[in-house]
């Protein structure tokens, strides 16, 4: 793969600080279009930071940022399905009246797939969001997001909090999904073991930049699993 044609992100060195704490440093990385790209690394490594910058919900510091061709911000959000940290949805919906409120309010968002989404991630229409567990409320945000028709998906952790065996299904029907669609998928992570079938690509961040990026199947040949890099950058 020719990563540097036309890629879905392109981020030269950005910063960005809050108050005194720079949370990313000198982020330099490429995510090519159609990659299902694995963002890893330790808690604070500024991964969130660099997501809510690709969804255009935070603005850099400096450096540049391309999304889908343009500088990232409000106009190429719309184009961008994104799922953050610690989502929560509201609470006197039901799952049916989520995905009216997503018909009704978000663009490209296809009620049939979200059905099926349901459907494969345990969910019955008329279960109330404040009745769900921890895990199935994830289960609900995930399946909302992926349900939109956006070229870009980014999802902060979306499987913090779902358990092992679901967490396998639902990576089993990702991999289905995102190899019938055209979506470059962006997904940070500390659940490498069950997912890094998902990945194409891996991104691993420590203190606020990358410390190394890479085609997963390379990493994989030359260090085992991607587990096994973050073993070796982080243990
Ligand atoms: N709104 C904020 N105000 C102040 N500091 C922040 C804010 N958001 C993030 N930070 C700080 O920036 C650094 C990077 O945070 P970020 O959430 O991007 O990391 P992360 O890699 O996503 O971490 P985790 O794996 O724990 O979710 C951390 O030191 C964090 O404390």
């Amino acid at each position: 793969m020719n990563i540097t044609a036309n890629p879905a992100i392109e981020a030269d060195r950005l910063n960005k600080s809050y108050g005194k704490k720079q949370a990313v440093k000198r982020l330099s990385a490429v995510v090519p279009q159609h990659s299902i790209t694995a963002v890893l690394g330790p808690n604070g490594a500024g991964k969130s930071t660099f997501m809510r910058m690709i969804a255009g919900q935070a603005a850099p510091d400096d450096g540049r940022l391309t999304v889908l061709g343009r500088t990232a911000g409000q106009d190429v959000s719309r184009k961008v399905a994104y799922l953050p940290d610690r989502a929560r949805w509201y609470a006197h919906h039901t799952v049916e009246q989520a995905a009216q409120w997503c018909e009704r309010l978000q663009t490209g968002f296809d009620r049939e797939r979200a059905r099926e989404l349901f459907d494969s991630f345990g969910l019955d229409a008329g279960m109330k969001v404040s009745g769900m567990s921890k895990g199935q409320e994830a289960r609900l945000m995930l399946a909302l997001c992926l349900a939109r028709e956006a070229p870009l998906l980014v999802l902060d952790e979306p499987f913090s909090g779902i358990d092992m065996i679901s967490r396998e299904k639902i990576v089993g029907a990702l991999i289905d999904a995102f190899g019938e669609r055209m979506q470059t998928v962006l997904i940070s992570t500390h659940e490498i073991a069950e997912t890094e079938s998902l990945f194409d690509r891996a991104i691993f961040m420590d203190q606020g930049t990358v410390v190394l990026e890479g085609e997963a199947e390379r990493l994989r040949a030359e260090r085992g699993s991607l587990q096994q890099v973050y073993r070796q950058l982080f243990g």
